[in-house]
């Protein structure tokens, strides 16, 4: 409950203004309704007792029916507004937390964003985000206006009828209608707990059976993934279907308990008429306000049917949302300029241990490159050249030791200007766009086409670009349709764009025959003269190409 009260705080906080607009207009919808109901109840009560009384010609219709007219009217527009007012409202801070989310997302630190499932985090940003929208809209403004609409009620009729009238009919409705409503939330918080989560898997087992289905079909799998698949979209439906059942009990329930609220009003009023206590016409309009609170628990079924999905989403939301006071920094420039003459990148004294892992992957080593030099890293899998790399680039922190970029430490520098100066290209890469340009451009956006050009020369890639009908042609999603030579060749081509001071590669030319990794390597040189390359090789030819060797043990 407390994650559910933290999200509604944002949403109000988000949107203060219209959703307390949007919660007076539901209150005066809800109350409208109780009034339109109980005056016409009185009216025609006491136009036709006036009318047995033989004083009908002088009793006033005009001004009850105006006011039923006025009452029904008001209503038809105060729902418009309001509906505007909340939903939009609502939809509004959800699109703000789901933003919020998105930086939380990116705040992480690099570990565990490396952990993070592409299929779950999406789930998050959208079907958690869209379970909010109930919060506001299906529990907190019909429970603010059914308590308000029910002490005006009580206030109302006491006023008009009699307190012992007003009170009962509140306290019976209240009372009544309270245990069903608990009832429905206690009942329907697991299945639709368990909907949401069936739902969940089902998007996440779609999402693996799209990216994996070339191994599934190797290995015989891909029948066995669309049984899975269909297995949540059953356990989904199943659950659904039990929430809808219950909803509709509990509508039932409601009925029959406004109906008995109703009926003992009914009674109640009578017995009061017999002692002369109210007329006929007071009696009525309590049965019909009896009738019409109804009206205020629509909505809250709908929202506590749905409490279990809720109450979830919100924890996992939660978790993702900057704390009170904790703003996400948003990437600023660098703070000062790199100082020139130095070594570009000096690593010292470094330890590293990966959290969780048993052993210390790296251990006091130390580094210093120059403008323009190349170094390799080598040694066996697992010795940790990747590491070396990730730790350079500012991806994860040494436990131990110093890194400067051309004499200032990693630490002192933005994210921004990090970036700015340094490239990282891994193991393996996404290529991001639907063109070979638009590929290049997400490295950098003022690209021109001679520039993009140059670099894909570099890389020996001018004949395929040609061949695919030049720079701009569509390709497959994420250079399916591009052979894996070509593909990482693109991604090195990707990497020279940014022209980095310092450019760390983790096996550059992976993939590649002999003659074209070569090529490739003297390109790198040609387009970055004066950058320090660190380059983690199992390759001969990377090897050989590096002025220096560096071997880890
Ligand atoms: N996120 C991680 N959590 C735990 N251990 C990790 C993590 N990343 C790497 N390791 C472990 O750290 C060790 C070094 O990994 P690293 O990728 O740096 O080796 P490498 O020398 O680059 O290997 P390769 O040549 O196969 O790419 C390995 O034993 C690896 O399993």
């Amino acid at each position: 409950m407390k994650d559910i009260l933290l999200v509604l705080r944002l949403i109000w906080r988000k949107q203060r203004t219209s959703l307390i607009r949007g919660t007076a207009l539901a209150v005066a919808v809800v109350a409208m309704g109780v009034a339109l109901l109980g005056l016409s109840g009185w009216f025609i009560t006491a136009a036709g007792a006036a009318g047995l009384a033989g004083i009908g010609i002088a009793f006033n219709v005009f001004q009850p029916s105006a006011a039923v007219r006025l009452l029904a009217l008001g209503r038809t527009a105060a729902r418009y507004g309001e509906r505007l007012l909340t939903h939009d409202a609502t939809l509004k801070s959800l699109t703000d937390i789901r933003v919020s989310l998105l930086r939380g997302v990116l705040a992480l630190p690099f570990q565990t964003l490396s952990r993070l499932r592409g299929a779950e985090t999406m789930n998050r940003l959208v079907a958690d985000v869209d379970a909010l929208d109930g919060i506001a809209l299906r529990l907190f403004i019909p429970a603010v206006s059914a308590v308000v609409v029910y002490l005006g009620t009580f206030a109302i009729l006491a006023w008009l009828t009699s307190p012992v009238l007003a009170g009962w009919i509140v306290l019976s409705f209240t009372l009544g209608v309270g245990a069903v409503l608990v009832w429905t939330a206690r009942h329907a918080m697991a299945p639709s707990r368990r909907a949401e989560k069936a739902l969940q898997a089902f998007r996440i087992r779609i999402i693996d059976l799209l990216r994996a289905r070339d191994d599934l079909v190797v290995y015989g799998r891909l029948p066995d993934q669309a049984a899975a698949v269909t297995t949540a979209e059953t356990r989904m439906r199943e659950n659904l279907d039990a929430t809808d059942r219950l909803e509709r009990r509990a509508g039932l329930m409601l009925a029959l308990t406004t109906t008995l609220s109703a009926g003992t009003a009914l009674w109640l009023g009578g017995a009061l008429v017999a002692r002369g206590t109210i007329t006929p016409a007071q009696a009525a309009l309590g049965f019909f306000a009896t009738l019409a609170l109804a009206e205020t628990v629509q909505p809250l079924r709908r929202g506590l049917a749905d409490l279990g999905r809720m109450l979830d989403a919100a924890r996992r939301v939660r978790r993702l949302l900057p704390r009170d006071g904790e703003t996400v920094p948003a990437p600023a420039l660098a703070r000062a300029p790199v100082p020139p003459g130095r070594p570009a990148l000096e690593m010292t004294g470094i330890a590293y241990r990966h959290p969780g892992a048993e052993r210390t992957v790296i251990r006091d080593f130390s580094l210093s490159l120059a403008p323009g030099e190349t170094v390799a890293l080598a040694g066996a899998s697992g010795r940790g050249k990747s590491t070396v790399l990730a730790l350079a680039a500012g991806l994860i922190q040494p436990e131990k030791g110093q890194i400067l970029l051309a004499g200032q430490p990693l630490t002192n520098l933005t994210e921004t200007g990090l970036r700015a100066e340094m490239t990282y290209l891994p193991q393996r890469s996404m290529l991001l766009g639907q063109s070979f340009f638009d590929m290049l451009a997400l490295a950098d956006p003022e690209i021109d086409e001679n520039r993009a050009l140059a670099v894909l020369e570099a890389v020996a890639m001018s004949r395929t670009v040609a061949g695919r009908g030049g720079l701009h042609a569509r390709l497959s999603e994420n250079g399916a349709g591009l052979s894996g030579g070509e593909q990482r060749r693109l991604a090195v081509a990707r990497a020279l764009v940014r022209r980095p001071r310092v450019l760390l590669l983790d096996e550059p030319t992976e993939g590649l025959d002999r003659p074209t990794a070569l090529r490739v390597l003297r390109g790198i040189r040609e387009i970055l003269p004066r950058a320090a390359i660190l380059t983690a090789s199992h390759r001969k030819a990377e090897q050989e190409w590096a002025d220096r060797l560096i071997r880890m043990s």
